[in-house]
């Protein structure tokens, strides 16, 4: 078995990238949650309005974490240069802070609760909000909190699957649900861009920061952990009994 170090110079570092990458790819292909019932269902147009709706105001749970997620890796980036760059994710999902009106992701998913009918005021109090996502999002939270930082950042690469997902998504919701009003998509037709280039980017840390077999398989785990937190959030979206208060009528 051919082992690479740090000592082992560009070559074996190059291979080393090389094999992790394959690795997280092929590890995602059979742990993402794009293989989650749930989203085989949601794709299949199979769902009904109050599943559609449950996934939603669970989901913007998830999506009103990310930045504070983001701000525990971010303070624990060590350069102006890491913060600057990593800073961006937190503006993605909150808004611009130039003034300048742009909308985040946040307020773009609070539009897609609209776009299923659920109001915004719904979505904000947290009503409805299943106890396994609640664990689920504490588990990412705290995974990126406690954790090394090479760690946090290995849990976000997931993101290396997640465009490829929005496109089938917005192209299953303009097929199937019809009654969603199409202006409600604009989060995931944002986001297939923000999530490439955030992939990339966290690629390309982990392979600097990465050099030994023992820190590439901490990269493995956690993003296997990321899998894991993706899959419980389905998990308790799709068992739900269809008593809470997100399903609206
Ligand atoms: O809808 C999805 O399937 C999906 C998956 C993921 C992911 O793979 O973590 C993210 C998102 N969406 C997303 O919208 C998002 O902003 C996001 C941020 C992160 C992250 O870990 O930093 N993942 C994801």
């Amino acid at each position: 078995m051919s082992t690479v170090t740090s000592t082992d110079g560009a070559a074996g570092a190059a291979a080393g990238a090389a094999g992790l990458e394959r690795r997280l790819r092929a590890l995602g292909e059979e742990r993402y949650h794009h293989r989650h019932p749930f989203n085989l269902r949601m794709h299949e147009g199979e769902l009904s309005k109050e599943e559609l709706r449950r996934w939603v105001l669970n989901r913007f749970h998830y999506q009103r974490h990310i930045p504070v997620k983001d701000a525990l890796i971010l303070a624990r980036l060590g350069t102006s240069e890491l913060r600057r760059s990593w800073v961006r994710r937190v503006h993605d999902h909150d808004g611009s802070p130039d003034g300048d009106g742009t909308d985040g992701g946040i307020e773009r998913w609070l539009r897609l609760g609209e776009a299923v009918g659920l109001d915004r005021s719904l979505l904000l109090s947290g009503t409805g909000v299943l106890p396994g996502v609640r664990l689920a999002v504490d588990g990412y939270v705290n995974f990126c909190r406690n954790a090394t930082v090479l760690e946090a950042v290995a849990s976000s690469l997931t993101e290396l699957f997640a465009p490829d997902l929005m496109a089938t998504r917005i192209a299953a919701w303009e097929r199937h649900y019809p009654w969603v009003d199409r202006d409600g998509l604009r989060y995931f037709q944002v986001r297939v861009g923000q999530g490439r280039r955030d992939s990339q980017e966290a690629l390309r840390l982990v392979h600097e920061w990465a050099r030994t077999p023992e820190e590439r398989d901490l990269v493995l785990a956690a993003f296997t952990f990321k899998c894991d937190v993706l899959w419980s959030l389905l998990d308790a979206v799709d068992h739900a009994t269809g008593r809470e208060a997100s399903d609206v009528g």
